[in-house]
């Protein structure tokens, strides 16, 4: 099963709602999407964001990263041999992790059509059903406040509540939460690097104090800052979860020797995909800290292959993905299902998907 060509082309799929973060306001979720092609008529595909204010990566720079050095490396090479396909990937081009996730993505959905099994199977296949929470966008807390219950509603038991847009409204907003869906749901926060580290402590020792449970507090400083990370890590109870400071897998030995976090989301978009994800998730179980698996704003090509990941290993303890239940369409044929909290991945070969509506691809 040999690499004959590589395809490129792009979905835009509308929000339900419009997605807010300390860090960007997004109506749509605008993809690239990979289709890889071989010379037994088998097709693996592939998906990337272009989360330019996390990862630096636009969409533009996604194409021209698989047109200009990663096509070249890998077309011809066969599936069978993984590893060879791997190193010729990651060597090709330095940074650039989604363009890089999304050729990984298509690659793992040929490796595991090639063993006729789906892709979780082969990397440890522990379950095929996880849970994810569900991301309730940083607004006013009444607005919040109801967004978290119509959430609960519709069965959610984790929030993930997005803070770190004007400091002195947080803690409001978690009381508000708080008070609205009552003491037994989970709320996990994300203050996308929204706060310095005294802020991050001074709010979160308030937020303990006025008795707010909250599982973990992610992302509460600059990505750069792992002294801040750490200092917010020695002086608050609350966990924390390292995810914009973390990508490669020199990024987990780091943060992890220190002891500058808790807990660390892996997202495929900042791995470079499941390759070096596994590689992550190893180190993770080494020093012995359990992982969330996570995703940009993302359709369901690339969160299937993260689910599978989810699935597979036993130190992914939490699932944020949910970025397919965000979007008004799915124009995905195939995949995990996706049904609010529930995923449940199916045992076609690979990723199990058959193809995507209204793409158009460049050539
Ligand atoms: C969609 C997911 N639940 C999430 O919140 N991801 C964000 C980044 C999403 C983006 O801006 O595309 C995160 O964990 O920081
Ligand atoms: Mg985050």
């Amino acid at each position: 099963m040999k690499i004959t060509d590589i395809k490129i082309g792009s979905i835009s799929v509308p929000l339900k709602t419009p997605f807010k973060t300390a860090l960007r306001t997004v109506n749509s979720v605008n993809d690239i999407i990979v289709k890889i092609i071989t010379d037994t008529g088998h097709i693996g595909y592939g998906e990337a964001a272009p989360t330019g204010v996390i990862t630096g990566d636009t969409a533009g720079a996604i194409i021209g990263a698989i047109e200009d050095h990663i096509r070249p490396a890998i077309t011809g090479l066969d599936i069978e041999n993984l590893e060879k396909i791997m190193l010729n990937l990651h060597g090709s081009i330095v940074k650039n992790s989604s363009a890089k996730a999304a050729v990984d993505i298509a690659v793992y959905d040929l490796f595991g059509q090639l063993h006729g099994a789906p892709v979780y199977k082969l990397l440890g296949g522990h379950g095929k059903e996880i849970t994810t929470d569900i991301t309730i966008s940083v607004n006013g807390p009444e607005e919040m406040a109801e967004d978290s219950r119509n959430a609960v509603n519709s069965g959610y038991t984790t929030l993930k509540i997005k803070v770190g847009k004007d400091v002195k409204k947080d803690l409001a907003r978690m009381k508000t939460i708080r008070k609205a869906v009552g003491p037994h749901v989970r709320l996990r926060i994300d203050a996308n690097q929204g706060w310095t580290p005294k802020e991050a402590v001074l709010t979160l020792r308030k937020m303990e104090d006025a008795g707010i449970e909250i599982e973990f507090v992610e992302q509460p400083v600059q990505a750069h800052d792992i002294d801040g990370l750490k200092h917010v890590t020695d002086n608050v109870s609350i966990p924390t979860l390292a995810d914009e400071s973390l990508f490669s897998p020199m990024d987990a030995i780091r943060i992890l020797e220190r002891r500058a976090a808790d807990l660390i989301n892996i997202k495929l978009m900042k791995s470079g995909g499941i390759h070096n994800a596994l590689k992550i998730t190893s180190i993770a179980e080494v020093y012995g800290v359990e992982c969330m698996i996570g995703c940009m704003l993302e359709a369901k090509v690339s969160v299937t292959a993260a689910a599978h990941l989810g699935a597979a290993k036993s130190i992914i303890t939490r699932i944020d993905l949910d970025g397919p239940v965000l979007c008004s369409e799915d124009p995905v044929i195939g995949g995990a299902v996706f049904n609010e909290s529930k995923i449940v991945l199916g045992d076609e070969p690979g990723f199990g998907i058959h193809d995507i509506t209204g793409i158009v691809y460049r050539r």
